[in-house]
């Protein structure tokens, strides 16, 4: 790759917490943002999809300014930089729009200098950025992550999704943004919730390591932050108590919400039904949504090669599906 030629990258959504895993446990899913980036003599950008509506196109924005991060890492100067960028990730919705955001445009701007910066340091800049690893570790590596950030450095394990592992994702018509729904959250838990926290965590990690969706149901519980988000996404309470029993292996708030994720076996024979019951019971609360069957991604962020073949517009008309 070189600065005139450009770069484009693919970078998965993703999901946080899975439940018990506050701030630790991500996984990628199939929804896509890419982007573009190539020197340039002016800055300017090219933002498509309904998703990138209101973003800045100026040097304000996120993926400028993260680029620029990586070219003075790397001790390298591109100051001026045309960015297209298409995105089906919703914003602020609990899928990790900003992780995604981040990540892409770390792994592109260091694609665009000749991949100066190891995955490891993009992965300490990108959890400096966000605070938390568990979004942007799963952007970045794909598949599911537990991680540790020390607030300077981030450790992970990548746990390769079970082969029968598909999810419902329902997606209320609202935003919430992660910055307020982490100032529902009390300073203090009890040990009595930690406890209760720590062993659901670890025992989700393990039970999707070894492919025992059965364990599910117990370990996708949390008394950290979802009774204190519900207050802010009406129906949360009576989904969380009740999709176990339409179809669900477990659920949870997706990320810091107001989306829900519902693991399932993709053999369920219930999974209309569960998705109908997911909707329904939203409208019942005033809140219209949609919902969509995600699947576990194993990749993350890709390089794609594509560049010189066909316009970035020609190529997202074949990426996307949707
Ligand atoms: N492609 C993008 N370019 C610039 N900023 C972005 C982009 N994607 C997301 N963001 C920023 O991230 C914010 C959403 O982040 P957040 O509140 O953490 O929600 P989530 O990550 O769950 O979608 C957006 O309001 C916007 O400021
Ligand atoms: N662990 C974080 C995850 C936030 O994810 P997002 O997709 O909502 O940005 C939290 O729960 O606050």
């Amino acid at each position: 790759m070189s600065l005139s030629q450009g770069v484009r990258v693919k970078v998965p959504a993703s999901t946080a917490n899975l439940g018990p895993g506050f701030d630790t446990l991500g996984m990628a899913l199939s929804l896509y943002s890419w982007i573009e980036m190539k020197a340039s003599e002016r800055t300017v950008f090219h933002l498509h999809g309904d998703e990138m509506g209101g973003l800045p196109k100026d040097k304000s924005n996120l993926i400028y300014k993260v680029a620029q991060m990586v070219f003075e890492e790397a001790g390298q100067a591109v100051p001026e930089l045309e960015i297209s960028m298409y995105s089906e990730i919703p914003l602020t919705r609990g899928l990790g729009s900003s992780a995604s955001a981040i990540v892409g445009a770390l792994a592109a701007a260091n694609a665009l200098i000749g991949s100066p910066l190891p995955d490891s340091k993009l992965f300490d800049m990108a959890t400096n950025l966000e605070k938390h690893p568990d979004n942007v570790g799963a952007s970045l590596f794909g598949g599911i992550i537990t991680a540790v950030w020390d607030g300077t450095h981030a450790d992970y394990m990548r746990i390769e999704p079970p082969a029968n592992l598909g999810t419902l994702v329902v997606i209320p018509h609202f935003e919430l943004a992660t910055s307020k729904a982490r100032e529902a959250l009390p300073a203090q838990v009890s040990l009595a919730d930690a406890v209760y926290n720590i062993s659901r965590s670890s025992l989700m990690a393990a039970a999707l390591s070894a492919g025992r969706l059965d364990l599910i149901r117990t370990a996708m519980k949390d008394r950290v932050h979802q009774p204190y988000r519900a207050p802010l996404v009406p129906g949360m309470s009576k989904i969380l108590d009740e999709a176990p029993d339409h179809g669900a292996l477990g659920i949870a708030l997706s990320g810091a919400g107001p989306a829900m994720i519902a693991l399932v076996d993709r053999d369920e024979p219930r999974v209309q039904e569960l998705s109908a019951y997911l909707v329904e019971t939203m409208k019942a609360e005033g809140i219209v949504s949609s919902c969509y069957s995600l699947n576990p991604v194993a990749e993350g962020v890709q390089l794609l090669d594509d560049i010189n073949n066909r316009s970035f517009l020609d190529m997202i008309r074949g990426e996307v599906t949707a």
